[in-house]
């Protein structure tokens, strides 16, 4: 069984890009949840754009499934964890200017600082996952840093995808097998969508979340549309 967590990051832009509170983001995190989502994922950035720090404060109030806080480990993000207690927190190495996420951790080079930082949320009790590529080193590196899970970070799988090439799975294949032999739980996401999330399932059996929003929040407006255009019309008769 795969859990559906939704990243409503995307919620928290429109809202931002107006002012005030529409499209209201802790509503729309409960209706997720009522129509029968597993996870909300947020992932707040330093510089706030989408999701802001009170959100994650707010959120933790009315989320009743699994709580998925992702970010880059600096001071005020580890603070925030600490604070809302997510069910888990998924450590991402983010550039600060990123557009969006674009690279998993070197667990190597990077073995002590994530050994640190893990170790200080789970004595809060709090589930970590580490992004990861699917490079066979970093999976099996990630196991020393103590980690509960690795979240694969699917862009180049979507992308392969999109163009026709299956086989841009084999990579995800042998991370899978080598996380599940040194023991982690395998998370996945980004750029996964309605056309690519059944083929990566069926490959990966071991699965045990995926996190999605860009794609499942711009899919929410096309298959939307229709209705809503009716809607209007109807009262503009
Ligand atoms: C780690 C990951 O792949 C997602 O959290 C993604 O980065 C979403 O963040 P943005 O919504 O800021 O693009
Ligand atoms: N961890 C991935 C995530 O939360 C959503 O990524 P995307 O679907 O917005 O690319």
């Amino acid at each position: 069984m795969t859990k559906l967590s939704v990243n409503v990051n995307k919620i928290a832009t429109l809202r931002n890009s107006r002012g005030g509170n529409v499209p209201n983001l802790v509503k729309t995190v409960i209706d997720i949840e009522g129509f029968g989502a597993e996870g909300i994922t947020i992932h707040p950035r330093p510089d706030e754009r989408h999701i802001r720090y009170q959100d994650a404060r707010d959120l933790k109030q009315v989320v009743s499934t699994e709580y998925n806080i992702e970010g880059n480990p600096i001071k005020k993000f580890i603070d925030l964890v600490l604070e809302v207690k997510p069910t888990q927190v998924t450590l991402v190495p983010d550039a600060i200017d990123a557009i969006t996420s674009n690279a998993g951790w070197d667990t190597i080079k990077h073995k002590d600082f994530l050994i640190e930082v893990i170790s200080e949320f789970k004595r809060n009790n709090i589930r970590t996952s580490i992004f990861v590529d699917p490079v066979s080193k970093i999976v099996e590196a990630a196991a020393n840093t103590g980690t509960d899970r690795i979240e694969l970070y699917t862009e180049d799988y979507a992308k392969k995808y999109e163009e026709g090439n299956q086989s841009g799975i084999q990579s995800y294949i042998e991370a899978a097998k080598i996380a599940e032999k040194v023991g982690l739980g395998i998370n996945a996401g980004h750029d996964l969508n309605l056309d690519n999330v059944q083929f990566f399932k069926e490959n990966i059996p071991n699965l045990l979340e995926v996190s999605i929003g860009h794609a499942l929040i711009s899919e929410s407006l096309y298959l939307g549309l229709e209705n809503l255009i009716q809607l209007y019309l109807s009262k503009l008769k």
